[in-house]
């Protein structure tokens, strides 16, 4: 079978505006010991070579690379041409990968009590991995790759090669045999000792989505590797060839074959997968529609990492004007708003109405330009969703356009993905939070859109309820140095009906806090994941990694010796 990931059809048109500024950004490639492509000559647009497409994603499963009897192309989000063809698992074709998890078992490829040098095996793969991707041959390649498939500024993408080493760096050398460190609790008579465990699951799967191709497998595949388990990866088909490359980096590295599986397929086949495979427990990053449907298939062993509408809160201590706009810019536009931490809405102290914060943040939102790629393909909402949903909006009384609203001038981005100018509209608090409203406003759009609103002094009880009935709760940022603000207060206390703490009256798992917080760019140090829900993962850290990954055991020894003057006791 071969089919193109698009409804629509294929545009060989002239290389675009956009594209041409992607040549112009790059760097010339070099082979690496590792890559079996050079990411700059990803293209179908190169004239005379009628089959010049993107090197094939390929499958590793039981040890072997290997392909597949499926095959579908990806446009270019940038202009519309074939560039990578890519081998997809299809239902007939699961067999080898149930065959692979079914060999591990449930108590995984190691733990304290099994084969323990690999926690020192991982510890040097991590070593080594983390210096090859700090050779700038190494991490531009990487970079240039996530560029291309999921357009974003090299700076963007730079970073999360950045967080991935980093996160690789923490975990060299006896870091990851410490992260399976026990305890022991003295029992209650002598040779009687409890020891608490990180065991591993076993067989598990990762789901990863197309915003951060590198960051995101990397951080959960190496933790679930950490921990003993033996995991099937798949990530979203349209950036997977950029896991595929890492795949060969770590292999290359000397991580054992064996070890990961690695798939692409649609979402049917893995579902499929997954109930025939019975992994132990199934890490998920994506839309809360899937998840909830992986959570009911799966009898609830997931852990999610999915939607966010995040908010910000700008607290009455206006201060720093021209950065707290800037970082409202970068947490709103950066990656055209395609981070699961994405500011979807930002609730404004009316003492920030008299500044000039929202007309800086409009400068700032103009600045963005596709040529850069600081704004770009929307790769899940058309432009026509998108502007649907402005225009829905718009029809709430007092609601207005701040700015943007219109779709990209002079691009080539196919019409199945979106572009559309970063965009804010104004909906005034108290029709926010009315019924009907609230689901409209709240609605999470994955793409450069936010809602600016705003509150009285007294009001903040208002922004608390509207919080209090998010659904997801992920990443938040309260603007303020106010101590009385972001905590409880007497003299707050008076003014407001109930306690008007912030963090205290909130959920969110990556909270950030005083005048600098932002809800974007958390990197490997900053646990990051949604809280208030028992089936909530986290990434990143060594917290992150043990709960997500192992599940604890106890094993109580009571050795003995039984006292000397013994008896059968009477029955109880
Ligand atoms: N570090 C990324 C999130 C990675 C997602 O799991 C951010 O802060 O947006």
């Amino acid at each position: 079978m071969y089919r193109v990931v698009a409804s629509r059809a294929f545009r060989a048109g002239a290389p675009q505006k956009a594209f041409g500024c992607w040549f112009n950004l790059s760097r010339s490639a070099h082979t690496l010991p590792f890559a079996t492509l050079e990411a700059d000559e990803i293209s179908g647009s190169k004239p005379g070579e009628v089959y010049n497409l993107g090197r094939m994603s390929s499958i590793l499963v039981q040890g072997k690379w290997t392909g597949s009897s499926n095959w579908s192309t990806l446009l270019d989000p940038l202009n519309g041409e074939q560039f990578i063809r890519i081998a997809e698992v299809g239902e007939k074709e699961i067999q080898p990968f149930v065959e692979s998890l079914s060999k591990c078992p449930k108590h995984g490829l190691h733990n304290p009590f099994k084969s323990p040098e690999r926690y020192l095996l991982y510890g040097d793969i991590s070593t080594k991995a983390a210096h090859m991707l700090s050779l700038p041959k190494v991490s531009n390649f990487f970079t240039r790759l996530i560029q291309r498939v999921s357009p974003k500024s090299y700076q963007q993408a730079l970073g999360e090669v950045q967080v991935t080493q980093k996160f690789l760096e923490n975990f060299c050398g006896d870091q990851v045999r410490f992260l399976a460190r026990s305890f022991a609790v003295p029992g209650n008579h002598l040779g009687q000792q409890s020891h608490g465990y990180r065991w591993p699951y076993g067989p598990v799967a990762i789901i990863t989505p197309f915003n951060f191709p590198l960051e995101i497998p990397v951080l959960q595949l190496m933790g679930a590797l950490y921990m003993g388990n033996k995991p099937i990866l798949k990530v979203d088909s349209k950036v997977s060839i950029v896991m595929e490359q890492m795949m060969r980096l770590l292999h290359y590295c000397g991580l054992p074959v064996e070890d990961v599986d690695f798939i692409n397929s649609d979402g049917k086949t893995m579902n499929k997968l997954l109930m025939e495979a019975n992994p132990r427990m199934t890490l998920f990053t994506g839309s809360s529609r899937v998840a909830e449907k992986l959570a009911v298939d799966l009898k609830g062993r997931v852990k999610l990492e999915d939607a966010g509408f995040d908010w910000k809160i700008l607290g009455p201590d206006v201060n720093e004007v021209d950065y707290v706009s800037w970082v409202c810019d970068q947490d709103a536009y950066a990656c055209s708003g395609q981070k699961c931490s994405a500011q979807s809405v930002l609730f404004m102290h009316e003492n920030w109405s008299s500044t000039s914060l929202l007309s800086k943040m409009k400068d700032l939102a103009d600045r963005r330009k596709l040529e850069d790629l600081t704004v770009g393909p929307v790769l899940t909402f058309t432009t026509e969703a998108m502007l649907e949903h402005m225009n829905k909006l718009l029809k709430v009384p007092g609601s207005k356009l701040l700015f943007g609203g219109e779709e990209l001038k002079n691009h080539s981005i196919p019409s199945i993905y979106g572009a559309l100018k970063p965009t804010a509209i104004f909906v005034p608090l108290e029709e926010i939070l009315k019924d009907g409203n609230y689901e409209l406003v709240t609605r999470e759009i994955f793409g450069p859109f936010q809602i600016v609103t705003e509150y009285k002094q007294d009001q903040l009880p208002l922004v608390l309820n509207a919080l209090e009935r998010m659904h997801a709760h992920l990443t938040a940022a309260v603007v303020s140095n106010d101590p009385l603000f972001l905590q409880a207060s007497l003299k707050l206390k008076k003014s407001f009906s109930h306690s008007p703490e912030v963090i205290g009256n909130t959920v969110n798992g990556t909270t950030y806090a005083g005048l600098r917080a932002r809800t974007t760019g958390a990197p490997q140090n900053h646990w990051f994941g949604p809280s208030g829900d028992p089936r909530g993962a986290g990434i990143g850290t060594p917290e992150a990694i043990k709960l997500v990954w192992s599940s604890h055991r106890e094993i109580i020894y009571d050795y003995g010796p039984i006292p000397g003057n013994w008896e059968i006791p009477p029955s109880t």
